[in-house]
């Protein structure tokens, strides 16, 4: 699609949006140049890194890790925006009901993500907590392949992963896989408590593990958008914490 009829896209979808939901005019505003022309263009000279890995596998913590380095900006999940959007909480949701849900809970996952990914630095290096790409590949085909989610939703969802992939630049320079056994996830999401997960069985862990694998490992699922650094994060925080030190460089260098 050319430039000025992504514009006249994004222009018509401006319209249609009347009321829209926190955070979406942001974006908008971030995509629209004043001359209405998408901003296809990637913050020059600055990359992004996003740390992917199972619920609970210790992303959030290697960001807190990595939130001291100077020239790097750690912009986590937005979690808080997925369980308090107006007062819904869609994350509570979709556990409950995952085949009624899932739409509303991923269209939102989509829409903060790229919130995320467009927000612009202020360092040389964004370290971001998943990405678009996961939400997609992992969590929405988790739930159309576990016969969760309606075709009808996994084919409006993936239109508009593929407009939005197509039209607007969400680059990605490294990903670091926390890679872990979902028994490890099970024992940390337990003893992170966070309400809405209380339901997650092991099985769920072990499906995403498993797309992950696919996705990241494998690479017989997906694109990947980025070279992969691979971490084993079945290790103690200490352990953790020096393996974070031996990829520093690695890190950084993206
Ligand atoms: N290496 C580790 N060893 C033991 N516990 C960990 C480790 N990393 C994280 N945790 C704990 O596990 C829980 C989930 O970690 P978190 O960083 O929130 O994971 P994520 O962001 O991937 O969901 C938290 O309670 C956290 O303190
Ligand atoms: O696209 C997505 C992304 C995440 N989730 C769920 C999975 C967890 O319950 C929370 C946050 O994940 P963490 O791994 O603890 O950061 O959100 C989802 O359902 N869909």
């Amino acid at each position: 699609m050319s430039l000025s009829a992504a514009a006249r896209a994004c222009c018509r979808l401006l319209t249609v949006i009347r009321c829209p939901p926190v955070g979406s005019s942001s974006i908008m505003s971030r995509l629209l140049h004043s001359d209405g022309q998408v901003n296809g263009l990637k913050n020059k000279g600055k990359s992004t890194i996003c740390v992917e890995g199972n619920i609970a596998s210790g992303k959030t913590s290697c960001l807190e890790y990595f939130s001291n380095t100077a020239n790097l900006e750690v912009m986590t999940e937005p979690v808080a925006k997925w369980r308090d959007v107006q007062g819904h909480n869609p994350l509570g949701l979709m556990y409950t009901d995952p085949t009624r849900w899932g739409l509303t809970l991923q269209t939102y996952v989509q829409l903060t993500m790229l919130d995320v990914h467009t927000k612009p630095s202020l360092s040389p290096v964004k370290m971001m907590e998943r990405s678009i790409h996961s939400a997609k590949y992992i969590f929405v085909e988790n739930l159309y392949k576990s016969g969760k989610m309606p075709e009808v939703d996994y084919v409006v969802l993936t239109e508009w992963f593929n407009w939005i992939t197509k039209n607007i630049d969400l680059s990605v320079d490294l990903i670091v896989y926390l890679r872990t056994s979902p028994e490890t996830c099970y024992q940390r999401l337990k003893m992170r408590c966070r309400e809405e997960e209380s339901v997650i069985p092991l099985e769920y862990l072990s499906a995403i593990h498993g797309l992950y694998e696919e996705w990241l490992i494998d690479r017989s699922s997906f694109p990947v958008p980025a070279p992969v650094l691979v971490i084993d994060a079945d290790k103690s925080m200490e352990e953790m914490i020096q393996h974070y030190e031996e990829n520093r460089g690695k890190i950084l260098a993206a």
